[in-house]
């Protein structure tokens, strides 16, 4: 007769526990108590009570080792938004997706926690407290997002509260935060290169950003309030600061508080986002012939001049969620953890 083991309930697994969100889950959880089984594509540190498997979370077989007698998976791998790489996308996020729902059933794991995005639901237009209840985008914007749609689906429909695999969805936006590779390293160079001086739109737009200890609070309450008899079953959820802030204030804080002058001018939105279509299509005829990124993409532009915030009511209401850091101190500690991209640091 073979014994199973039974997994303990302070173990868990984080895919993607190498990045930036994953590695702050990961700590957070080591705090916590819980001993962490890291899946990633590549290692970025080591830390006693955490275990690494490096591999591709589409290769089954490289994935079991890591979520073998674990009860519960964080799923929080992703390519970055920032590549427009539709087949890594579908690979990675859909059919890798997939693949991990397929080892956590046949592992017995019980919980799956993936971490989607807000964005689901954004499509260039003005959302202002919006609801997990908004359909979701029929004409995303990007690769990225339309991706996340898929998987966030994927994951959702394969909550089984039969005895099954337990499954919930955090939608974080704009997360910020020391080690952050995107938000402060891409304003920053958009500054050192001279392209922050201009405010898009009348600059009252009203945005989500929200530090990442809150987001990895959000994952822990989720987790361990997901059980079959509870609401979170099978359900996204908003996670954010619950502060939505001027994104060009947002901008200018940060900024300021690295050492560059805050943008100033005013330029038109439609202008500015028309211009960024134009350069968006070029970038695609000339694709055979030249590679260029445009700093202004289509996407960029509309996060910078529309308004999109979430309401997390449903967060606090199922599993008691409320930030715990503020904007403002989570703005002074991000500025304070990043001395190389001061103005004027080597
Ligand atoms: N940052 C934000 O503002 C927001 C993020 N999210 C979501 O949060 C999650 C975490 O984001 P974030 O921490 O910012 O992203 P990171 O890029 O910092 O972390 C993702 C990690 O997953 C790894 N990874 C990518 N592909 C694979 C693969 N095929 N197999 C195994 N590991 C892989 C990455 O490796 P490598 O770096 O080598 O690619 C990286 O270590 C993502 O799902 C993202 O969609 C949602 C809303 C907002
Ligand atoms: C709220 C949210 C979803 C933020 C996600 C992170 C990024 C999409 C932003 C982080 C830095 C931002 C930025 C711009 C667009 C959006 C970001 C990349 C600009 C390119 C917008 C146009 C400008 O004038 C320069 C901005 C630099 C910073």
């Amino acid at each position: 007769m073979t014994t199973r083991v039974r997994p303990s309930s302070k173990r868990c697994a984080v895919i993607g526990g190498s990045g930036f969100l994953g590695r702050h889950l990961v700590e957070k959880l080591l705090e916590r108590g819980y001993s962490v089984a890291v899946f990633d594509i590549r290692q970025s540190y080591e830390l006693p009570g955490v275990t690494f498997y490096q591999g591709d979370l589409c290769d089954k077989e490289a994935l079991r080792p890591a979520l073998k007698d674990v009860p519960l998976v964080f799923h929080c791998a992703s390519p970055a938004p920032a590549s427009d790489d539709r087949a890594l996308f579908q690979r990675v996020n859909v059919q890798g997706t997939c693949t991990v729902i397929q080892a956590c059933t046949e592992l017995g794991v019980q919980k799956l926690v993936l971490t989607s995005s807000a964005s689901v639901v954004y499509e260039g237009a003005d959302i202002k407290n919006g609801t997990e209840d908004i359909p979701y985008t029929a004409k995303p914007m990007d690769y990225y997002t339309e991706t996340k749609i898929e998987q966030e689906k994927l994951v959702l429909q394969a909550c089984d509260k039969e005895g099954g695999l337990l499954t919930v969805a955090i939608r974080p936006h704009g997360i910020f935060g020391p080690r952050d590779p995107q938000l402060v390293p891409i304003l920053v160079d958009t500054a050192r290169r001279g392209k922050m001086k201009f405010i898009i739109g009348d600059g009252t737009n009203l945005v989500d950003f929200t530090f990442v200890e809150n987001v990895v609070h959000g994952h822990i309450l989720a987790a361990e309030h997901l059980r079959p008899e509870s609401p979170l079953c099978g359900k996204p959820y908003h996670i954010t600061n619950d502060e939505p802030i001027r994104f060009w204030d947002f901008m200018s804080k940060v900024l300021v508080g690295l050492g560059y002058a805050a943008p100033r001018y005013h330029l038109p939105y439609m202008l500015v986002y028309g211009l960024a279509m134009l350069l968006w299509l070029l970038a695609m005829l000339l694709r055979p012939l030249v590679a260029f990124k445009p700093t202004f993409t289509p996407m960029r532009v509309a996060l910078a001049g529309t308004h999109h915030y979430y309401s997390c009511e449903a967060a606090k209401r199922d599993m008691g969620y409320k930030p715990l850091v503020s904007l403002t101190e989570g703005i002074s500690r991000t500025v304070e953890s990043y001395p190389h991209l001061r103005h004027g640091a080597p």
